[in-house]
């Protein structure tokens, strides 16, 4: 694999990274400071996925995790779990107004999980992969975005900006181009090996996971990479990261 003016990060420093972000609890924090995440997803047909998201990015330690879904799927995803706050929002006419008083408030947002494929909802929620995959304008250049595109997803992805099909005997190069493409958003193309790059620097992760291949991991990811994010703007900002 090789991909053209992309540095490579060494996968033995990457514990050390992610240690670096992780905040202390300490008494003098407030509700909220850890972490207020939000998932934008849920639909008649999708429950399960929101919620994994949202709850995955609380067990990981955010204080506060929120669910913008559908009327429909609203009383389903509250039974799961009483720790997560659920706006029944999402197929409301003035979905917008109601979403803008909670978004302000949030440090990290996560779109897509069980979103469906309802085309009002999608407008609506202006996001989630589909939706990137219609109109990639909707990320590029916005640097803090990270899109987690499946084989298939990324597949679909690169069509749309390149009119091809991605070479996979370099999947690297395939993904750089993309990256840039977006203006430097940050992707992590989940699969057997899992390839992070915003087009600039590349991280390979290929430790050894579950082989089992049940639906609502990718959820797991994007839910607690939402509280990662997070941690490692605020790290960022205090020059704490490594
Ligand atoms: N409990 C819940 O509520 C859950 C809800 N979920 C929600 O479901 C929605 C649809 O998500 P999705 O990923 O299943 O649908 P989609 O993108 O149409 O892909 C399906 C097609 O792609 C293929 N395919 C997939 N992966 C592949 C691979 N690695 N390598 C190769 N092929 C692969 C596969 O091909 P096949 O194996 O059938 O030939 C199939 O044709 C979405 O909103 C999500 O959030 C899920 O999160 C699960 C838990
Ligand atoms: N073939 C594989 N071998 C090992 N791990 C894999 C493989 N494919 C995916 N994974 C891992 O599983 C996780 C979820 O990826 P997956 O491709 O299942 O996402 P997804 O289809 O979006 O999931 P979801 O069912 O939640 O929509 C990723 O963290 C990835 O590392």
């Amino acid at each position: 694999m090789s991909a053209s003016h992309a540095s490579y990060i060494k996968p033995g420093i990457v514990l050390d990274m992610v240690k670096s972000i992780i905040p202390e609890l300490t008494t003098d924090l407030h509700k909220g400071m850890m972490g207020r995440v939000v998932v934008v997803g849920g639909c008649k047909e999708y429950t399960g996925a929101p919620y994994y998201a949202a709850i995955s990015s609380l067990k990981l330690g955010a204080d506060l995790s929120h669910v913008f879904c559908t009327e429909a799927s609203a009383p389903v995803i509250k039974s799961y779990s009483p720790e997560l706050i659920v706006h029944p929002i999402l197929d409301h006419s003035d979905v917008e107004t109601e979403a803008d008083q909670w978004l302000a408030r949030m440090h990290a947002v996560v779109v897509g999980p069980g979103l469906g494929r309802d085309k009002t909802i999608l407008e609506h929620a202006k996001d989630g992969l589909h939706l990137v995959t219609e109109f990639p304008d909707v990320v590029r250049g916005y640097k803090k975005a990270i899109l987690t595109p499946n084989v298939v997803e990324f597949s679909r992805l690169y069509n749309k900006l390149f009119n091809e099909q991605p070479d996979r005997s370099e999947p690297i190069v395939c993904l750089t181009k993309v990256c840039r493409e977006l203006g430097n958003v940050t992707i992590v193309q989940k699969g057997e090996v899992d390839i992070i790059s915003d087009g600039e620097n590349v991280l390979v992760c290929s430790n050894e996971g579950s082989p089992r291949r049940c639906g609502g991991q990718g959820d797991l990811l994007s839910g607690t990479m939402g509280t990662f994010t997070h941690w490692a703007h605020t790290a960022q900002s205090k020059g704490i990261d490594k």
